[in-house]
Order: C-alpha cells, then structure tokens, then sequence
C-alpha cells in the first residue's frame, strides 16, 4: 500500500505553522525518512498522518493511503501503525498476549490467532518467547516485539518514531534491518523520524527534511 502526503500543514496551538506544507509520496514496501533538528514538528509530523495530534493542533492538506484520503477519519479508523522509540508493552500480559491483544480481529479463532502470533515470534527469531514476561526481554527483543505487534494488526502504513535510538550501534543494526525487511515484506510504506544519518541510508528512501 503506498501512502502520499499532500500539502500537509500543521498549526500550533498559537496559530503558527510548523513547517512548510509538505508533500511526498512512497510506494509500498518503501521506508521514508524525516529529520530534522530538535522541535521542528518531525513527532507532530507523525502524529498529523496517524490522526493522533493534541485537539488544540491542527492539520490541514491530505493524507492518502493506497489512493484514499483518511485526514477525514479518526485514528482507529486510518489503520495506521505506530512503533515508538519505548517499546511499550502491557506488562500484565506475557509476550504472546501482547502480539495477541494487536492481532487484526480478522483473524478468527483461538487455534489460528496461537497459530499467527507463534509463526511471527519465529520469525523474528523469538520461537519459544511467547509465555516470557516482557520485562525480561533485552531493548533489541523488545523492539522485535514491538514491531510484530504493530504489524499484527495488518496496518495500512507505519510510523515508526525514532525507534531505534535506544539500542546499542550493534543490535540497532541488526533491529533496523529485520524492521525495513518486514515492512517490505508486508509490502506497506513507512515514515522514520531518525536524527541519524545511518539509519536513514539504510532506510533507503527518500529523506524529507523539517526545518
Ligand atoms: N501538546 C503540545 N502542546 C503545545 N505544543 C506542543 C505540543 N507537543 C509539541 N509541541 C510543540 O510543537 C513543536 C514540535 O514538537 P515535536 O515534538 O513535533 O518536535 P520534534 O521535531 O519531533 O522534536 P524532537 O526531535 O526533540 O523529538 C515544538 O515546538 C513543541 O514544543
């Protein structure tokens, strides 16, 4: 599913315009970059495509996910991911019944939902995590967690906040690849907010930059 911003525009409560209207487009699978200095409005950014601005900003121009405009339609209704620099998981729930509590409710039946939940710890090399506690993951598990939960729910684009920054140069690397080769995979377009240069050559996208 491609995503395309046109002219959006996003006003502080003071009535100021963050940034110049922005326009950009990628094509599924593809993985976009925004930087930026410090307060330039590069969250904000995020939050204006995936509906969730304070009620006292707002947005203006278009969003379009695979040719559909959803500025109109609140946030659980875009169906688009977020995955945040804190991996936050309920910490009540195990491993599993985190991924669980994000599958797509298209996914019937307690046989397939174990099924799918199990198949995507596999395949992010977490086999056999399912019943851990999530605080006994390390950062780079988390994050491996935190992506599969937002991709179990079959979103429609992701925006991921920088989130790798709180990994160490080795295991940001190794995240960062299984991240854009999911997204790939899953074959839906995607916006990094990074303040480093690495990540955004790897992302391998275009790079928009705020400010
Ligand atoms: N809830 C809010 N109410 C009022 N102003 C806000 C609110 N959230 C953010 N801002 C302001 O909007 C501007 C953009 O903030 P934003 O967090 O988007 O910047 P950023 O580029 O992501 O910064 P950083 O790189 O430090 O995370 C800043 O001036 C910030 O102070």
């Amino acid at each position: 599913m491609s995503l395309h911003l046109d002219r959006l525009c996003v006003r502080a409560p003071d009535g100021r315009a963050l940034f110049a209207p922005l326009s950009l487009r990628l094509a599924p699978g593809a993985v976009g970059c925004v930087m930026g200095p410090s307060g330039v409005g590069k969250s904000t950014l995020l939050n204006a495509v995936g509906g969730h601005l304070p009620r006292t900003f707002r947005a203006d121009g278009r969003v379009l996910v695979d040719g559909c405009d959803v500025m109109p339609l609140p946030a659980e209704r875009r169906r688009i991911g977020v995955m945040f620099q804190q991996a936050v998981m309920f910490p009540h729930l195990s491993v599993a019944g985190n991924l669980a509590f994000g599958l797509c409710p298209s996914v019937r039946g307690r046989a397939a939902r174990r099924r799918a939940v199990e198949d995507a710890l596999e395949r992010a090399g977490l086999a056999g995590f399912g019943p851990r506690d999530p605080a006994t993951l390390s950062g780079g598990q988390q994050a491996r967690v935190a992506l599969l939960r937002t991709l179990l729910a079959r979103p429609r684009a992701v925006l991921l906040d920088e989130p790798f920054s709180g990994l160490d140069a080795e295991r940001r690397q190794d995240i960062r690849r299984f991240v854009f080769d999911s997204i790939r995979t899953a074959g839906i377009a995607a916006l990094l907010v990074t303040h480093d240069a690495e990540d955004a050559e790897a992302a391998g996208g275009a790079v928009t930059r705020l400010g």
